[in-house]
């Protein structure tokens, strides 16, 4: 089976994004281009605005000035509700506990996002499994969670939020709750799908070593952009 029909990444940019919580500021003038099929990590310190931006991006939050495009999509002009819909059609969300849910089986998990889009149950679970099989996890379809460790878990999570091919992944310290090996097993394995299936990633790590499976690093400070650079390292 073939999961993606076709390459479909998408290029995201931000123009002058800032962001204020009340009266704590956390964006200031953010500009960000990511070109389709890039890989960029989002680094910096603790507060330093990462996960907003990540919000930002995917259209969790609309920040409170500036331009956010996700391939032809103007995200900050859409509604509330076109913004979760091109978060279930077009964005996967990878956390950093997988978030999956203990009275499903690990099918079922990756076969939700699909059942919630209203496709048939027999075809939804076909195409987990496929996603299963592709993350190496499919002799595990019929468990429950909290019966295979929290590297097995992240790569479900993985499968769940690729399984309906959507064109960017943005990943919030996916590998924050797994050892270095589970770590640098998922990062091989973010790296191997988004390669060939052309898919966009934006990670946010602290982890220099996680931000080195990237192309480049973006490494913000007090809500602003202080280096942006290639990490070649791939
Ligand atoms: N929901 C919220 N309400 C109020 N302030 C918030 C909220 N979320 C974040 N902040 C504040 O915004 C700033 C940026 O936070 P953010 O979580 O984006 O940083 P971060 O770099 O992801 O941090 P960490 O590495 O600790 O997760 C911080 O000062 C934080 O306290």
């Amino acid at each position: 089976m073939t999961l993606h029909s076709e390459g479909h990444a998408l290029a995201i940019s931000a123009t002058g994004v800032d962001h204020d919580y009340g009266k704590r500021p956390a964006l200031h003038g953010v500009d960000l281009s990511v070109a389709a099929g890039e890989m960029v990590a989002v680094t910096g310190p603790s507060g330093s605005g990462k996960s907003t931006l990540l919000h930002a991006l995917s259209g969790v939050l609309r920040p409170g000035e500036g331009e956010v495009r996700l391939g032809e999509h103007v995200v900050t002009s859409m509604s509330e509700d076109a913004r979760s819909r091109l978060r279930r059609t077009d964005v996967g969300v990878l956390f950093q506990f997988g978030q999956l849910i203990d009275e499903l089986t690990l099918a079922e998990n990756v076969a939700l996002p699909l059942l919630l889009e209203r496709r048939k149950r027999d075809d939804a679970l076909a195409t987990a499994k496929a996603w299963l099989a592709r993350v190496d996890v499919v002799d595990l379809a019929d468990e429950l969670p909290g019966e295979v460790s929290g590297g097995q878990a992240q790569r479900v999570a993985l499968a769940r939020a690729l399984v309906t091919n959507p064109g960017v992944l943005f990943a919030d310290e996916p590998t924050g709750a797994l050892d270095s090996r589970a770590g640098d097993s998922a990062m091989e394995l973010i790296s191997d799908i988004a390669a060939e299936e052309g898919l966009t990633v934006v990670l946010v790590t602290h982890d220099a070593r996680i931000a080195a499976y990237a192309d480049r690093e973006v490494v913000l400070r007090d809500g602003r952009v202080d280096a942006d650079e290639s990490v070649g390292a791939r």
